[in-house]
């Protein structure tokens, strides 16, 4: 086959799709990507494995973990990944939403011109494909919002979920938010999520099934003849070149390094081309560091020569952390998608149902009901202003570190009630593995999301083997006293007061866990025993100026290299209040459209200096 390409993308994942349909539009131009995982259509039904008790298939899974957890009970957690054709987008939740506005905007304000609100929901406009929910959804389960603030003609489809069982509780659920003064949100995917709204999904309304890169643009039958996808292929570092080229003393990126089938194997870059990798917050920083690039005193202590000494790679890495609370129901309200795969007349239905005629509980995702809403919203004004008092004593921290400016930016932010800090969703199941459930019973879990965490965690290599996983630290509640208290609120109020204001506490039989009636120091320990990884990695190759913690630039690219760059969730640099799928696809396309720029723009510079002697590049290999 082919052994030189104008791009390279490494990992197939959610952005790295994306980019690669960018790229590849112009004919003219070859573009590559590497993927460690196989092809798996993961189409079938909407089910994803999270309702099976949290529990991933390893077929397509990278079964990551935490370190222990210093603050969460020294507990080692589960961090699932796709390992697949489509990365995560291919096993995640569908949900496709977006953050507030003032969340995007100050991607801009910490030094990203052109990184803002408009330009991450214009991308996720030209990516999506709307199709509003019925009018009886949209009025019965508030599935609504403005036609005005969604892209229709684009790639990913994107719509509601259609079974709603048992009927009461998700009227239930907004009417007694309300009551407690937080309001129904019919536009937010507008830049406002504050309020209880229903999230739309990356489904194909048609056919009800998961909609994303695999089964939309990049279907392997009608693939583009200039765009290789190669499977099975773990790449194992970045090829630079051995003299630093350019004047500036930047390194080049000539080729990847990768193994396939047992066997060591390499592609190149083309004279213009371009690496950008996109293998996912937890395996990008580790491949900077195999290709040495990053912090010099952790690449010498894994035995890793240092070709820029980068020390932000593998900083700044920011997570969402929750807890569950989880209720049965009373009586006679009928099965909901919680009986699957426990009574077995209820699952032969729905998979009839499915399989039939597209409906049922197969053919939606469970659980897009959220409440995203400030701390001032929940929490008592002498509390919150004690908390806010411990916060600032232990964000004196971050004084002197490159990340100062940020945190004190994310400070300020907490007094912006436009900013959701916390999320409350709705789960028409038991999700908590430790609570067994009754046959011929229905549940409910609510899971308390803390949407924008101050602890700062860190991912870096084992060791210079790079089929090792990466030793991954979220640092979970690390800014612990004021992060464990906020949680503890959060379980306070779903215990009493949400679950016990009308008319959602008319359906409830009894709370299961956190036991009912805990106290103040039974619930603080219960987050300090569960709280677990909601799955939103971000920030481990940031996006912000180099003295700032910065891995690349406003235009992507890494410090200390002429053209190798990062387009996935790891160039976040302040973690948005949000499921990040859709911002991840922006980011990408937007990539794609930088990279494209470059390249002409260097094609344009070759024609002016044709007969200028081009230096040959030395690769090792
Ligand atoms: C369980 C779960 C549920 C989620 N639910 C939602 C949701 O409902 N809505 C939402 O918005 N977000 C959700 N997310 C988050 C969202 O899916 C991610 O933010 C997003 O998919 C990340 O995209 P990415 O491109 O950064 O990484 P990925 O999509 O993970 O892509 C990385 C790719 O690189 C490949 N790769 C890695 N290393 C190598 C290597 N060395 N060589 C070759 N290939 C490599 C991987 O196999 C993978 O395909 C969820 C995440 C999880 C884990």
């Amino acid at each position: 086959g082919r052994t030189a390409y104008d791009h390279i993308i490494v990992g197939g994942g959610s952005a790295g799709l994306v980019l690669a349909e960018r790229l590849s539009r112009d004919p003219t131009v070859s573009v590559a990507v590497l993927e460690a995982g196989s092809l798996t259509e993961q189409n079938r039904t909407l089910i994803p494995a999270l309702y099976s008790g949290f529990i991933w298939d390893p077929e397509i899974d990278w079964r990551f973990t935490t370190v222990p957890q210093k603050h969460v009970s020294d507990n080692v957690l589960l961090l699932p990944r796709g390992k697949t054709l489509g990365g995560t987008a291919a096993v995640n939740g569908m949900y496709f939403v977006r953050a507030a506005k003032n969340e995007y905007d100050a991607w801009e304000t910490l030094g990203n011109p052109g990184w803002n609100w408009d330009t991450v929901n214009a991308n996720i406009k030209a990516l999506e494909n709307f199709i509003p929910a019925s009018s009886k959804d949209a009025k019965t389960f508030h599935a609504t919002d403005s036609a005005s603030n969604h892209g229709k003609g684009g790639p990913i489809e994107v719509t509601y979920s259609t079974y709603w069982e048992p009927a009461p509780l998700i009227p239930a659920y907004f009417s007694s938010f309300n009551a407690l003064g937080i309001p129904t949100n019919k536009h937010a995917s507008g830049g406002d999520t504050i309020g209880v709204w229903q999230a739309p999904c990356a489904i194909d309304a048609e056919n009800r099934s998961r909609s994303y890169a695999v089964n939309t643009f990049l279907h392997p039958n009608d693939r583009r003849e200039n765009l290789h996808i190669i499977t099975g292929a773990h790449v194992t570092r970045t090829i630079l070149a051995d003299e630093q080229l350019s004047k500036a003393g930047d390194v080049r990126a000539v080729g990847v390094q990768y193994i396939a089938d047992n066997e060591t194997r390499s592609i190149h870059v083309t004279e213009r081309g371009h690496v950008v990798i996109t293998a996912g917050t937890y395996q990008t920083p580790k491949l900077l560091e195999l290709s040495g690039i990053g912090n010099a005193s952790i690449l010498k202590e894994k035995g890793i020569t240092a070709r820029v000494d980068l020390p932000a790679v593998g900083e700044n890495l920011q997570d969402h952390v929750g807890v569950l609370s989880c209720f049965e129901l009373k009586d006679g309200l009928g099965p909901s998608v919680g009986a699957l795969n426990v009574d077995s007349e209820y699952t032969a239905q729905q998979w009839e149902l499915y399989t039939e005629e597209r409906k049922g509980a197969l053919a939606s995702v469970h659980g897009t009901t959220v409440a995203m809403i400030p701390f001032q919203k929940i929490i008592k004004a002498d509390t919150w202003t004690t908390l806010k008092a411990s916060l600032d004593k232990s964000l004196q921290q971050f004084r002197g570190t490159p990340y100062e400016k940020q945190i004190a930016l994310q400070r300020s932010q907490l007094d912006d009630e436009s900013i959701p800090q916390i999320e409350f969703v709705l789960l028409p199941m038991l999700a908590d593995p430790t609570v067994k459930a009754e046959p011929n019973r229905s549940y409910i879990t609510i899971g308390t999301v803390l949407l924008r965490p101050f602890a700062r965690g860190s991912v870096h290599l084992e060791s210079d083997d790079p089929l090792k996983h990466p030793l991954i630290d979220p640092n979970y509640l690390g800014i612990t006293e004021f992060e464990t208290a906020v949680m503890t609120e959060a379980l306070k109020f779903v215990a009493e007061s949400l679950t016990q204001t009308k008319p959602l506490s008319t359906l409830i039989a009894a709370q299961l866990s956190p036991p009912s009636g805990s106290s103040h120091a039974e619930l603080e320990a219960f987050v300090q025993q569960r709280a677990f990884s909601v799955w939103h990695p971000a920030g481990s190759a940031s996006m912000l100026p180099k003295e700032e913690g910065g891995v690349v630039d406003p235009q992507l690219k890494v410090y200390g290299t002429e053209n190798l760059h990062v387009a996935d969730a790891s160039i976040i640099p302040l973690q948005i209040g949000t499921h990040t799928m859709a911002t991840v696809y922006a980011n990408a396309l937007r990539a794609g459209e930088i990279i494209e720029k470059i390249y002409h723009d260097a094609a344009d510079v070759n024609k002016d200096t044709e007969d200028s002697q081009q230096k040959p590049i030395h690769v090792e290999l």
